[in-house]
């Protein structure tokens, strides 16, 4: 079973203004609302694919009903832990003549830690030996800066390979803890060891140094330049396809959603990144936080270039 979790979801809202102009009043064309939040994300494109997953997430007030529905119409598997306050909404601004995509997140409501320390003694009951667990996306207030980490130690203690998309000080804690694997991208993998990673030499020497911790397994994402997974056993340099941008707001938890499914299929680190190349490029043709149809990612397998 692949489980995600989501400490810090939101309903995203993402407006369609043509020529955004700050102090200025914008008309929106159109929008739409998703389910979000990294995880939830994750479990929203594993689903598309064919797969199976429990979104575990902190769900709060009328917008965390209002996921909870969304998700269930989609087929996703939510497992709701309540917390007090109100889930939060993002906004995300998407200018199609302008071609930019601005975010606008809120903070969220305050997390107890009784809340926290009650979900993962519930979650470390329930995973079976081999199980994945995603932790991915920022956490909410009242979370520790170590959450990452204490929750990759108690996970993995109770036999689960646990995914880390996180970025600043909660990714550094937790690799800490020696996560099975890790999805970074090459700007925040940069931030944190302090040099940009330009060139792919760069890049498979920067995933060499997580895997020198005991990372088993650092996939770096790089944008339109693809990605680049490196372990003990292998080197993979995964070129993506050329696509017609629509919003590029989820494709790292697209990437994190087939590396979750590659694992569970056992499928080579070659196939692997394909299939999550291929899945994070599609996912970059939509816009708003819906997954890219499976079709959508087949028909760009072929187009990926490994090197
Ligand atoms: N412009 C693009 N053209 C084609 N594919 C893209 C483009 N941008 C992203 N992708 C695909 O999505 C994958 C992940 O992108 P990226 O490295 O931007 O992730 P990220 O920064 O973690 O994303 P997120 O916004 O979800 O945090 C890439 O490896 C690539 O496969
Ligand atoms: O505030 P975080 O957790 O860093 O990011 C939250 C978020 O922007 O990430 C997802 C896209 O990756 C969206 O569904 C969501 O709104």
């Amino acid at each position: 079973m692949i489980y995600t979790v989501t400490l810090n979801p939101a309903l995203d809202k993402t407006v369609y203004v043509d020529d955004f102009e700050l102090d200025s009043v914008n008309r929106v064309r159109t929008h739409r609302e998703d389910p979000g939040g990294k995880g939830i994300n994750v479990s929203k494109v594993i689903r598309a694919l064919g797969g199976d997953s429990r979104a575990l997430a902190l769900l709060g007030g009328a917008t965390g009903a209002h996921i909870q529905e969304m998700l269930a119409e989609a087929g996703v598997d939510c497992w709701a832990f309540e917390v007090v306050g109100e889930t939060r909404t993002n906004t995300k601004i998407v200018d199609e003549v302008r071609h930019t995509n601005t975010d606008v997140n809120e903070p969220g409501p305050t997390v107890g830690r009784q809340t926290l320390d009650d979900m993962l003694a519930v979650l470390s009951d329930t995973v079976e030996e081999g199980d994945v667990v995603v932790l991915s996306g920022s956490l909410p207030k009242g979370a520790p800066a170590d959450t990452y980490r204490t929750w990759t130690l108690a996970l993995k203690e109770a036999g689960a390979k646990v995914f880390v998309d996180a970025d600043g000080e909660a990714f550094t804690l937790a690799l800490e803890a020696a996560p099975s694997l890790v999805k970074p991208n090459e700007i925040e993998l940069g931030a944190m060891l302090g040099r940009k990673l330009d060139t792919d030499e760069k890049v498979v020497e920067a995933a060499r140094e997580l895997v020198a911790q005991g990372i088993e397994r650092v996939v770096v994402s790089r944008g339109g330049d693809g990605a680049a997974l490196v372990d003990d056993g292998a080197v993979v340099l995964a070129r993506s396809p050329k696509v017609k941008v629509g919003s590029t707001v989820g494709c790292g938890d697209s990437v994190v959603a087939a590396l979750a499914l590659a694992n569970q299929r056992g499928l080579s680190p070659q196939d692997t990144m394909i299939l999550a190349t291929a899945t994070g490029s599609a996912n970059a043709m939509m816009t708003g936080t819906q997954p890219a149809p499976a079709q959508l990612v087949v028909e760009l397998q072929p187009q990926v270039e490994l090197a």
